[in-house]
């Protein structure tokens, strides 16, 4: 069974005020009240804050947070990477609340980037309303995808499919090695990792609206904000999604897509030889991450 959808990211940032308008007033995420009253809390739909932001210095990724059915899978799981010789440390109590999450626990994956597997999302039922988007696609397919790095590559995409139960999609070859992009739901890909040097790092997430006009309004809403642009508007070779990426503002990407491809029984996999059929050029970061 393995892991269902990616549920939520939790970053950090060190500057808070920036990202309140990169959030809400680029994004169109719904801000909510949360536990910690220091932290932006963002809804999608009906589950917990899929995106917290917390302030910090570390800039980047603090949990990856993957969805898995029960707690029975949970603890099938934990068993599986504790067996690579990973070490799992349990969820508190006051952490799974202020996730709104019956039940996880963390560890980092084999490049080190921080993982969460939690089960038992406790459910908003004030409706969702994000005025600027008329509507992300979730559901069954989680929030979205994550590209993350990793020293080996290939290492780690072994553990998240070997391990975890992530199914292989295809793989893209560039000078730096092989990224690899993997699904767990009909979402095409909820990850994928890429070779870089260092301790693993989050390079992008990716948020599906539900109409291109999301897509086109969320260009709109770049230009006007100065939020800088890092690939220009594109399609896809592999999910097909038409998108374009942002700089966040500790210099990851936000990716913001709509009609990518749905894969509800396992394909072939493939190497796709090009990341886009048209677009998304590359704009370097405009200043050093703040
Ligand atoms: C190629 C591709 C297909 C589908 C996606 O959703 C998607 O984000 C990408 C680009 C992924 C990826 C990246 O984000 C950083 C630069 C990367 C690592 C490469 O050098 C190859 C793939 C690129
Ligand atoms: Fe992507």
């Amino acid at each position: 069974m393995g892991v269902r959808s990616l549920g939520y990211v939790r970053l950090e940032s060190s500057d808070i005020e920036k990202w309140k308008v990169f959030g809400a007033d680029f994004l169109g995420l719904m801000p909510v009240a949360g536990g910690d009253p220091e932290s932006l809390y963002y809804r999608m739909d009906d589950y917990p804050a899929r995106i917290v932001v917390s302030p910090g210095s570390q800039s980047g990724m603090t949990a990856l947070g993957f969805e898995v059915i029960d707690e029975r899978e949970l603890a099938r799981l934990v068993a599986g990477v504790e067996k690579t010789g990973i070490k799992v440390t349990a969820g508190t109590e006051d952490e799974a609340a202020e996730r709104r999450v019956t039940g996880f626990v963390k560890f980092n994956d084999p490049g080190g980037n921080p993982v969460e597997l939690f089960y038992g999302a406790i459910l908003d039922h004030v409706p969702v309303h994000t005025p600027l988007v008329s509507g992300f696609l979730t559901g069954d397919m989680g929030f979205g995808h994550a590209i993350v790095s990793a020293e080996d590559a290939r290492g780690t995409f072994d553990f998240y499919v070997n391990t975890l139960g992530f199914i292989e999609r295809n793989t893209m070859r560039s000078p730096g090695g092989t990224t690899w992009f993997m699904g767990c739901n009909p979402r095409h890909h909820t990850l994928g990792v890429t070779p870089a040097p260092g301790p693993g790092r989050l390079l992008h997430f990716m948020v599906e609206g539900n109409t291109l006009d999301d897509v086109g309004r969320a260009l709109d809403r770049a230009a006007k904000l100065e939020v800088p642009m890092m690939h220009s508007l594109g399609k896809h070779t592999n999910d097909h999604m038409v998108s374009f990426y942002v700089w966040s503002p500790e210099n990851y990407a936000v990716e913001f897509g709509w009609n990518g491809l749905k894969v509800p029984e396992p394909v072939p996999v493939y190497e796709i030889t090009d990341g886009a059929f048209w677009g998304h050029h590359f704009t370097p970061p405009p200043q050093p991450a703040g």
